[in-house]
């Protein structure tokens, strides 16, 4: 029998139906006291928030309460209770900083807690076999939500109601009534060091590109002290009239551009001209490979947070942001 540390931070897994909206209410041992026994537990609340209203202080304490528990002897994986509409950026920042083969299954649910057809009990259920898994050590952090367990990097949130609401990333697993079957391994990088409180303050918009868009609101980003600055351009990553001008100048003001697309699928290809990422590129944003900008920016908050120099950070973003490297 695995030992299975949980770490509960709200979302709708933990949530209850009320008159001003569903908000997470339950705690960590309520939410284990379903399981069906088969590997024994702790439970421990790290935060108890819906997860759109995270920031980043309380990400770094949850990174710290995973390194804990991995640290812990007497523990063989941990699963994280988390909502699902940030979920795809803690999973990615405690995959960026996941040091050990001990799995890390981070699991929520699309249905409140007190729903006739709640989703979450099933969900933690299997995030508690993937945890204990033999076959999931040296996988990373994992996302296990409705039978399907992907790496964290590269997941997304993909629809806002489905009872599986992810893709994207590496299909590592699913379950087969009620069992467990490996398809993959993610490719891992080496990893880099846990969030310290600069984390905190550590400020990486996004800024999105649609048709007809102006640099107005990049420039703006970067005059008002961003760390870094998430391009998400459109296609494989290009943007229109004045973006390259404005992308040079904030990179000359030293603040690091990661282009990525806002795209769901196929990641950034430098290739057009005239604005396009090409140019863009020509002008120093760094090609944020397969990462959405949600990760992205999670990575350049972290690294931009680090005590580094500029090359340095640069380095570490252009090393980060391609696959496996
Ligand atoms: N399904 C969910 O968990 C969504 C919720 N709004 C959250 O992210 O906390």
């Amino acid at each position: 029998m695995a030992h299975i540390r949980i770490l509960a931070t709200g979302g709708t897994i933990a949530s209850r139906s009320g008159q001003d909206g569903a908000s997470s209410a339950e705690r960590a041992e309520k939410l284990a006291a379903g399981l069906s026994g088969r590997h024994s537990y702790s439970a421990q609340d790290v935060t108890n928030a819906n997860s759109y209203q995270l920031r980043l202080g309380e990400v770094r304490l949850i990174a710290e309460a995973v390194h804990a528990a991995v640290m812990d002897d007497g523990v063989d994986g941990v699963v994280v209770t988390h909502g699902t509409d940030t979920m795809e950026e803690t999973a990615f920042l405690l995959d960026l900083v996941h040091d050990s083969p001990k799995p890390v299954v981070f699991t929520g649910a699309q249905r409140p807690a007190d729903s006739k057809v709640a989703d979450g009990p099933g969900n933690l259920e299997d995030a508690v076999t993937a945890a204990a898994a033999p076959q999931l050590r040296g996988c990373g952090v994992l996302i296990s939500f409705a039978g399907e367990i992907l790496g964290a990097r590269g997941t997304r949130k993909l629809h806002t109601l489905a009872e599986s609401p992810f893709g994207g990333g590496v299909p590592v697993a699913h379950f087969v009534a009620g069992t467990l079957h490996v398809t993959a391994v993610p490719v891992r990088q080496k990893p880099l060091p846990l969030p310290g409180e600069d984390f905190d303050n550590a400020r990486v918009e996004i800024i999105e590109c649609a048709l007809g868009t102006t640099p107005e609101l990049f420039s703006y980003a970067v005059r008002s002290g961003a760390n870094a600055v998430v391009l998400a351009g459109t296609g494989t990553g290009n943007a229109g009239a004045g973006f390259a001008e404005a992308v040079q100048d904030a990179v000359r003001a030293g603040c690091p551009v990661i282009l990525c697309s806002r795209v769901p699928a196929g990641g950034v290809v430098p290739a057009y001209g005239a604005g396009g990422g090409v140019n863009l590129v020509r002008a120093g944003a760094i090609p944020g490979g397969d990462l959405g900008p949600s990760q992205a920016r999670m990575l350049a908050a972290l690294l931009t947070s680090l005590p580094a120099t500029q090359d340095e950070i640069l380095q570490a973003l252009t090393t980060g942001a391609s696959r496996g490297a």
